[in-house]
């Protein structure tokens, strides 16, 4: 039996631009579990999960539900009003020290998760034809680091720059468990994901099929 610390090694974060953590496998498969009963109950209501509309007429492949704060293209609001109207779920206080443990974690400073308070969550929901393109996350006033908890169906999801959409990016998979945050200089990169490769979650996590994403987030409203 390999000692603490000592067995196979796992897959090893990276940091793909100054304030831009990814860390394999952070999310044990019993959390990935809780995660996805939870996610279900709130693809449910009070605001069921649906594909976002945007203002020119397009809708997201991806389907989407808030906790917290609705994000309706390209604004926070407290009610759904683009989808029933009623008031997103309550952002759980168990989400917070999730996050915060995130922030710890991923800077590798204890201390580095005090202080952040996310009030809102998108829990992105893609099948295997579900795209995101290339998009700052801007609506949020504030600079707080943005925490990115992915389960299910492995994706390649592109990490660029702030200056726009285009190269430098480096594209990285982010599979079922993993962690990734940005930050810092990276917190308005522009990101998407470009694929969802089907058929590589294990059935064990809930999610036979797909991907789910969550992105806490601090919008800085009242
Ligand atoms: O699905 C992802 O990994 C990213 C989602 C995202 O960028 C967003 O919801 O703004
Ligand atoms: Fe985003």
């Amino acid at each position: 039996m390999p000692l603490p610390g000592f067995g196979v090694p796992g897959p090893v974060r990276t940091r793909p631009a100054p304030g831009a953590v990814h860390i394999p496998g952070w999310l044990s498969p019993e959390r990935q579990r809780e995660l996805v009963t939870a996610c279900r109950g709130w693809a449910r209501g009070p605001v069921p999960i649906r594909h976002t509309r945007l203002p020119r007429g397009g809708v997201m492949s991806v389907q989407t539900v808030c906790l917290g704060w609705h994000w309706q293209p390209y604004a926070y609001k407290r009610t759904a009003d683009d989808v029933n109207g009623a008031r997103v779920a309550e952002f759980p206080d168990w989400l917070v020290r999730l996050g915060r443990a995130a922030l710890a974690d991923a800077y590798e400073d204890a201390t580095a998760g005090e202080g952040y308070t996310p009030d809102t969550a998108l829990i992105n929901f893609y099948d295997g034809q579900a795209r995101m393109g290339m998009h700052q996350d801007k609506d949020e006033r504030s600079s707080a680091p943005v925490v990115s908890l992915s389960i299910g169906d492995t994706c390649v999801f592109r990490f660029g720059n702030t200056e726009s959409r285009n190269r430098p990016y480096t594209d990285i998979e982010l599979a079922s468990g993993d962690l990734f945050v940005f930050g810092g200089p990276s917190r308005f990169a522009y990101h998407g994901v470009t694929k969802v490769l089907p058929g590589t979650g294990d059935p064990a996590t809930g999610l036979t099929s797909g991907r789910l994403n969550i992105t806490m987030r601090v919008t800085g409203l009242e």
